[in-house]
Order: structure tokens, then sequence, then C-alpha cells
């Protein structure tokens, strides 16, 4: 599917440019973090990416797309309203899945999630971490080639935080491309092969992240990682 190519990407909301014009190339690699100050255009970013959120104008594309090979994990995990265990189905019903592949693959995401005897609550009544969890998996039980993160542990404690990481790190190295933003530098350096540095809705750097933690190329992202407010 890659490279995915954004070209000028302009998006205008209320009268106001959110985003661009800007441009950005993904090759296959990854770990990619989107990193930046509040407000910079990492979300919006994500949701252009992944295509639910309109260009004013500008292109982006994709070597060739297919939409039912990324996924979306949102910041406030989104479930259902039933039981953990159908969140998770419910991706492989859509697709049609037959039945016993439907129960193993579920109950090994259970597992994986640390679910495994919660199948039956209600996804609702589980905590914040749950949820997030329950939505990574459910966004990975159909094997996407491409995932895209808003902040997903943003709010979760450093237990949780952790095993969200180990699971990203394990998809990631199964082959999965995750594109991902966070506003933890710390995760940033633990996690990313490459940084996107937005600032005011543009792309502002790309770099190795070896490289931007170690010899940044503009003083922005000198600044930024230091911990400066960047404005
Ligand atoms: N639909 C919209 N209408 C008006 N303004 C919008 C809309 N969507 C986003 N914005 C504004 O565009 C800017 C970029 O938003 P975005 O959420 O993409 O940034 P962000 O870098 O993800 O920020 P944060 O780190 O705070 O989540 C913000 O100032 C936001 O208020």
């Amino acid at each position: 599917m890659f490279p995915l190519t954004l070209n000028q990407v302009l998006v205008r909301r209320r009268g106001k440019v959110v985003i661009g014009p800007t441009d950005l190339v993904l090759d296959a690699g990854g770990p990619t973090m989107i990193i930046g100050p509040n407000g910079a255009g990492k979300t919006t970013l994500l949701r252009v990416m992944h295509g639910i959120e309109r260009v004013t104008s500008g292109t982006v594309t994709w070597q060739y797309d297919d939409p039912a090979q990324h996924a979306f994990v949102f910041q406030s995990p989104i479930v259902l309203r039933r039981s953990a265990a159908e969140n998770l189905a419910y991706p492989l019903r859509l697709l049609k899945a037959p039945k016993p592949e439907i129960t193993e693959k579920v109950a090994y995401w259970l597992n994986r999630i640390g679910l495994g005897n919660r199948g039956n609550s209600p996804a609702t009544r589980l905590s914040g971490g749950e949820r997030q969890k329950l939505a990574i998996a459910r966004a990975l039980i159909r094997k996407p080639q491409v995932l895209f993160l808003d902040e997903p542990c943003a709010n979760l404690d450093g237990h949780t935080t952790r095993e969200i990481e180990a699971l990203l790190q394990e998809t990631s190295a199964a082959g999965t491309r995750l594109v991902m933003s966070t506003h933890d530098m710390g995760q940033a350096r633990r996690l990313a092969r490459d940084l996107v540095f937005m600032l005011h809705g543009k792309v502002h750097d790309v770099s190795n992240a070896e490289v931007a933690f170690t010899r940044p190329q503009t003083k922005e992202l000198a600044a930024f990682l230091r911990g400066d407010i960047v404005t």
C-alpha cells in the first residue's frame, strides 16, 4: 500500500486552516510517531490519512488503497454497547468469517489483552485502560496492514501504557504499519522509528527518531524535544 503520499493537503474548517498546505510521504517501515504542540493538527492529519477527514484541497494517494486494510484507534476508546467478546467478534462477523474462526480469535485476543475471564462483561463497564485495549484488539483482530492510533495512551496509567506499548511493538514486528500520535516524548523515544513533527498545521520536520533525539535538524524541533513551549 505504501508509499502514502500527501501532496499540498489543506484542511479548512469554519474558515480556519487546520492543516497545511503540507506534504508528507510515508514508506512501508515505521513505526511513525506524530508529535507536536496541542492544536498542531496531529489528530486531523491522522484522520486525513485514514480517509475519514475530507481535505479542502490537495491529494492523499496510497500506492494502492484498500480501506479494509487500515484501521483507526481513537483517543477515547469507542466500544459497542455489548459484551467484550461481542466487540471483538463484530469486525469478523462483518467479514463473514466462519464461526469457529471467530470463536478462536476472540478467545485469543481476550487472553492477549488480559480479559480472558471477562468476555461476557459489558464493554461499557470496563475501565478506561481495558476499553482502550479492547479497541486496539478489535482493530487488530482482522490483521490490518496499517494501524492509525490517536494518542492511545492518553490518560492511562503506566502499567496499561506498558502493556499497550508491548502489544504495539509486537504488532509492528509482525508487519503491521503503525502511525500514531503521542504527546509523550518518552513513548516516542521507545516506539518510533521515525518522527513527524507538526507545527501550526504543517509537517515541520520528518526524521529518523534517533537523529531527531540526538541531532534535531530544526531549532523548533530541538526546543520542543527539550520541553520548551513552541508557538
Ligand atoms: N472541525 C473543526 N472545526 C474547527 N476547528 C477545528 C476542527 N477540527 C480541528 N480544529 C482545530 O484545528 C486545530 C488542530 O486540531 P487537531 O485536533 O488536529 O490538533 P492536535 O495536534 O491533535 O491537538 P491535540 O494535541 O490538542 O489533540 C485545533 O486548533 C482545533 O481546534
